[in-house]
């Protein structure tokens, strides 16, 4: 096993009296990708929002433990865990503003102010989210008027401007077409050289494409983790069995 860049341990979420995650004990690997895959209202996402403490403006609480890099997350300042972890939802969120703004608004929320700097932020990020070549021309254009697609990449890209460890993604193409799909999937196994990623997702052939390893949740708890040929072709416990040849029919 490669280097673990981050792990749960006893990790619980509850929603009020309503107890969602159950004692996780997770590592996640680095520069690899981790599909989350298992039943609609399993707890997928709250695992995923968890892992940045996201989940707390959502109502949840966390008890157990997550550890990033060796230090619990308890004791680093929320800025600095977001930053190290970064999250993209299924519905891309773009700011109201030009492309180039949206790149470059983290950078100058954190006191970058060069313009060259800036704008090499823009363009370098841009070109590993594999939208550059679409938009070089139209930087000053509002984000909205991108496609589907195409938000959805540069989501992704201002998500690197912070220069993150990891990128937390729930469900990025469910929104998209095939083609979109495939763009976004091309660009996951670019960014795992230089990022660890996380992703929650209902496409059992998206996981079998893209990941290194793969998590089978069911009710709350992580039931079974491998390799995608393991999970997908040789599980060992009967739930993860199940779910598989129930999806495979
Ligand atoms: N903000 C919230 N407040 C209360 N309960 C919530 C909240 N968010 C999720 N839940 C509940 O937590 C459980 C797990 O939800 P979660 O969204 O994590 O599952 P999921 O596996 O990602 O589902 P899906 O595949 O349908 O997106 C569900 O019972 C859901 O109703």
């Amino acid at each position: 096993m490669s280097e673990i860049i981050l792990n749960t341990e006893g990790l619980c979420v509850n929603y009020g009296k309503n107890n969602i995650l159950k004692n996780i004990d997770a590592s996640f690997e680095k520069n690899k990708i981790t599909a989350i895959i298992g039943p609609s209202g399993c707890g997928k996402s709250t695992f995923l929002k968890s892992l940045n403490k996201t989940v707390e403006e959502y109502g949840g609480q966390i008890s157990g433990s997550i550890i990033l890099d060796n230090k619990n997350i308890n004791d680093m300042p929320l800025e600095r865990l977001r930053n190290s972890i970064g999250m993209v939802f299924q519905s891309p969120v773009v700011f109201p503003f030009s492309i180039y703004k949206n790149m470059t608004y983290a950078p100058i929320y954190y006191g970058e102010k060069n313009k060259d700097r800036l704008n090499n932020i823009v363009v370098d990020n841009l070109k590993k989210a594999n939208l550059y070549e679409e938009v070089k021309d139209d930087l000053n254009m509002p984000a909205s008027r991108l496609s589907g697609g195409q938000q959805q990449r540069l989501v992704i890209a201002r998500c690197l401007t912070v220069n993150p460890e990891i990128i937390l993604l729930d469900e990025p193409c469910s929104a998209l077409d095939i083609k979109n799909t495939s763009y976004i999937e091309k660009m996951l196994l670019e960014l795992k050289n230089e990022y660890s990623i996380i992703i929650v997702t209902h496409n059992l052939a998206q996981a079998k494409r893209i990941a290194d390893c793969v998590m089978y949740m069911e009710e709350g708890t992580l039931v079974e983790t491998g390799s995608p040929d393991e999970i997908f072709n040789n599980p060992v416990d009967a739930r993860t069995k199940e779910y598989i040849m129930y999806m495979n029919n």
